[in-house]
């Protein structure tokens, strides 16, 4: 029987039949073309993609966390931006999507900078130091499960895993909304917190990006 594709199989199609091999930017923008010609998906998309990309290049990074790999779309934009020793550990539950996630960060030729991780971000950020060799995180884009941003943060602070001056960058804090995270990074003496609004990736509803600075 013929086996029906999924929509990240026949995404990474789109990249591997349009994008030039090596180019980020040709991923990035044939990804974007896909989902806003063929079929919507739920990258950070453009719009929002600009504002990562201004996130990331002011903060340098030199250690940055992805919770959420999902296709790979922001790995790629984040790692075609790091300082060649920088490095970014993304984070993907499901096996399915890290597998095509894999294919879209090599064909784009960020795969020396990009660590994919499989596995739940709640059983792997307190293995960060001990098994990953992480100090601190410079910058952590969160874009999984809407109910994991805040015990994400809590666990992020409990384990060390931020220093003073950390980004902590949440994307759909609008659609589908986070509304219990909002609430803490914007009410803790810990975190100054700044609101980018935008839209939903490929589409005219309100979303927006939360960047919160971590005060130690
Ligand atoms: N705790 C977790 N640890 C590791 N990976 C995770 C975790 N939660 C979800 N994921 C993975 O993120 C990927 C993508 N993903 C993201 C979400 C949550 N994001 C959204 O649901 C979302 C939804 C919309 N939307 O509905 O319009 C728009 C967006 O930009 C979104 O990020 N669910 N799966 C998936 O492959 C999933 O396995
Ligand atoms: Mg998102």
């Amino acid at each position: 029987t013929l086996t029906q594709s999924t929509r990240p199989q026949r995404l990474l199609g789109a990249v591997q039949k349009k994008a030039t091999r090596g180019n980020p930017r040709s991923v990035i923008q044939t990804i974007d073309q896909f989902c806003r010609q063929r079929e919507w998906a739920m990258n950070v998309g453009d719009e929002k993609g600009c504002i990562l990309d201004s996130v990331v290049t002011e903060t340098n990074p030199t250690t940055v966390l992805e919770l959420g790999t999902y296709c790979g779309y922001s790995t790629v934009r984040i790692a075609s931006l790091l300082p060649p020793q920088a490095r970014l550990i993304t984070l993907e539950f499901n096996p399915d999507f890290a597998r095509i996630a894999r294919q879209v960060i090599t064909w784009a030729g960020v795969q020396d900078k990009v660590e994919l991780v499989e596995g739940a971000s709640g059983d792997l950020i307190p293995k960060m130091k001990a098994q990953f060799g992480v100090n601190t995180f410079d910058l952590v884009f969160l874009d999984h499960w809407k109910d994991r941003y805040l015990p994400d943060t809590k666990l992020m602070e409990e384990c060390g895993l931020l220093k003073k001056g950390s980004i902590l960058l949440a994307d759909n804090v609008i659609c589908p909304g986070t509304p219990d995270y909002l609430e803490y990074v914007r009410n803790s003496p810990r975190y100054q917190s700044q609101y980018f609004k935008s839209h939903l990736e490929y589409t005219k509803v309100e979303d927006g990006l939360e960047k919160s600075v971590f005060l130690g």
